[in-house]
């Protein structure tokens, strides 16, 4: 799925540049997979390429929008409207994904009543009944750790089954909701331990520039990694794991 994710948000990129057919050779550099990965990945969505032609740049998104659900579009609703609730609040990119933010809530009464963009923070005292009104079918927790439980069971309670939390603390909730935590410490710790690991690759190899040289191309995702992830010369290959290249920013 975070696959999928990946290439569909390169298809936007292309669609927005006017580009109507892509290689899947071109499709998977660009997502940083191989292109034999990518075309399996896209098989379980059925008929798609032509081969020897490439893929129809909308039809293949409208297709993974509908394998992701996103056809039908989400109402969001954010709890936590401080420095990190605010930023996601303003962000216009998530619309243009098929994710409306319908309401901004938050305990401080200094902040509520002010505006962001368009919505005006309310008080968390009536998110269950709100957040049933607006119909939301995605909630966003960025208060910190001490409120997250609480205000995700506010979430459940208005009948919210999809739950993207910033707060570290773990969330228990029931079986039928789903809860995805974002930590970008996590995802920093992953990127040091390649950084690390690349350097001693480069030492192992003989402070030969041609390692860096390969993960600087594997970074900007311009060379798809070789199938068995090892270099010409039989060493390790000094490229990022694929979800570090994918972007996965999922605490486990
Ligand atoms: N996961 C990550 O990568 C990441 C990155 C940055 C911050 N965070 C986390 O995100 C959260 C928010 O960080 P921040 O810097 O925006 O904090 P902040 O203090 O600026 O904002 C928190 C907001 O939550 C509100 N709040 C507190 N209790 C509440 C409740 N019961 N109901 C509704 N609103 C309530 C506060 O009034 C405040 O506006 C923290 O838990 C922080 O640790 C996570």
């Amino acid at each position: 799925m975070t696959r999928l994710a990946t290439y569909l948000r390169v298809l936007g990129m292309l669609a927005d540049e006017g580009t109507l057919i892509v290689s899947s050779e071109e499709l998977a550099t660009a997502s940083g997979v191989g292109s034999a990965k990518l075309r399996k990945d896209l098989s379980f969505l059925g008929p798609n390429g032509v081969r020897g032609v490439g893929y129809d740049v909308l039809r293949l998104q409208a297709r993974i929008e509908n394998a992701l659900g996103l056809d039908r579009g989400h109402r969001v609703v954010l709890v936590g409207v401080g420095n990190l609730g605010r930023a996601l609040a303003g962000y216009a990119g998530f619309d243009r994904r098929g994710f409306t933010m319908a309401g901004l809530f938050d305990a401080d009464p200094a902040r509520v009543g002010t505006r962001v963009g368009n919505l005006t923070i309310r008080h968390v005292d009536g998110l269950e009944a709100a957040a049933r009104e607006l119909g939301a079918t995605i909630g966003v927790i960025a208060t910190p750790d001490a409120a997250a439980q609480g205000v995700c069971d506010l979430l459940v309670r208005s009948g919210v089954r999809s739950v993207l939390s910033f707060a570290s603390a773990p969330l228990a909730v029931p079986d039928h909701v789903e809860v995805r935590r974002v930590d970008l410490s996590v995802e920093m710790q992953v990127l040091s331990f390649h950084s690390a690991r690349n350097d001693a690759l480069a030492q192992v190899a003989g402070g030969s520039h041609a390692g860096l040289t390969d993960t600087r191309r594997a970074a900007s995702g311009l060379t798809a990694p070789s199938a068995n992830g090892h270099t010409a010369s039989g060493t390790p290959s000094p490229v990022a794991s694929a979800a570090t290249r994918n972007g996965s920013v999922i605490a486990p």
